[in-house]
């Protein structure tokens, strides 16, 4: 059956991340996980997580759950592009977001998590929604939740409807037609090697002329910014008085008092505007008249990757089918 869970931005100031509802276990124990579509492990911090590197977050007692499952001889360690990561063991467990069960879901429990982790109290894991293929467990490789709830939904999919400094929601088995205005436009999604990968058809800045090109990236709704090639940043940031890539701040930054344009992608024939406003991410400490920019280089990165200040521009379907595709519409 389907199911509908809070997006809710983990710090009002700005969207560094969003957490969601969840419960493991018998009885239930509810923690607030961060839901990446550019990850595919399920892991939490737990009982098994040194008291050293827990600081506020909730965990999950296996040994308090009488449907807990020790995975033995299964481990896992996964490193995230910022550098931040975590291993650890394997239990399976019953998994419940916004009213879908999954009886068996592979949870796993940290062992270690980097410093980023335990100095970020609001997240107290991760549900990757990436494709299973990405997923870290060894020796067996575990299913998503997403891959192990499919059979159970309506329709092999689930939408994100992330929002500006605002709660917004992922739903599952079903697309939520009040969520958005005109037509969803599906483009084919390469699975290799395990992200929602999809090519836009290009960009413009402001309402300046829409540039074509081909943009291989990524939907990631667990990356905060958005990143693309040097010239189409180069291109957008050249609209900016004042605004330098510094390598100081590692990135673009500007003078909060500059005027922004907003950013349009192309996805297909259709388009998706990003509002100036969701650009200017944050000032660089509170009170400081230097602003640190939602759009920045994917020189570094070697991916190009379409985050949260994109994805909170758009209505996302994430389209589990045989072969899957990705949708976008406006709202
Ligand atoms: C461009 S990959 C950088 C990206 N991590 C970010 O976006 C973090 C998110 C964050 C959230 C809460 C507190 C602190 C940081 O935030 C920044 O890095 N920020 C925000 C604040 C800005 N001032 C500086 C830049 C990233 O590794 N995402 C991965 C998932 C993240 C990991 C960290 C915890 C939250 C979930 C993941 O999907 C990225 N992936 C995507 C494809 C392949 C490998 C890979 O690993």
């Amino acid at each position: 059956e389907n199911g509908s869970a809070a997006a809710i931005p983990i710090d009002p100031r700005f969207d560094i991340a969003y957490v969601t509802p969840v419960t493991i276990g018998t009885p239930p124990q509810t923690l607030y996980l961060d839901f990446d579509t550019g990850s595919s492990d399920l892991w939490v911090f737990s009982s098994h997580t040194p008291e050293s590197q827990v600081r506020g977050q909730r965990i999950y007692s296996p040994e308090k759950s009488s449907t807990a499952k020790l995975l033995a001889g299964h481990t896992w360690s996964i490193l995230y592009g910022d550098g931040s990561g975590s291993l650890g063991n394997v239990y399976t467990d019953n998994f419940t977001v916004g009213g879908v069960t999954v009886t068996s879901q592979a949870v796993q429990t940290a062992q270690q998590v980097s410093y980023s982790f335990t100095s970020q109290s609001e997240i107290h894991g991760l549900v990757g929604l990436g494709f299973s293929t990405l997923n870290t467990v060894f020796p067996n490789g575990q299913l998503t939740f997403f891959d192990n709830a499919k059979s159970t939904l309506d329709s092999p999919v689930f939408t994100a409807d992330l929002k500006w400094k605002k709660e917004g929601t992922y739903d599952f088995g079903f697309i939520d037609e009040t969520k958005y205005t005109g037509e969803i436009t599906y483009l084919p999604v390469q699975t290799d090697p395990g992200y929602w990968t999809f090519t836009s058809s290009g960009y413009a800045v402001g309402d300046g002329a829409f540039h074509p090109a081909s943009i291989v990236g990524i939907a990631d709704t667990g990356t905060s910014l958005t990143y693309l090639p040097a010239e189409v940043v180069t291109s957008y940031w050249g609209q900016v008085d004042g605004a330098v890539d510094s390598d100081y701040y590692g990135g673009y930054v500007f003078p909060c008092s500059s005027k922004l344009p907003s950013f349009t992608f192309g996805v297909g024939p259709a388009n998706i505007t990003i509002p100036a406003s969701y650009i200017n991410y944050a000032q660089i400490t509170e009170g400081s008249p230097v602003c640190f920019g939602g759009l920045q280089s994917s020189s570094w990165l070697g991916v190009n990757i379409w985050g949260d200040v994109a994805l909170k521009a758009a209505f996302v379907v994430f389209n589990g089918a045989n072969p899957p595709t990705i949708g976008w519409a406006k709202k």
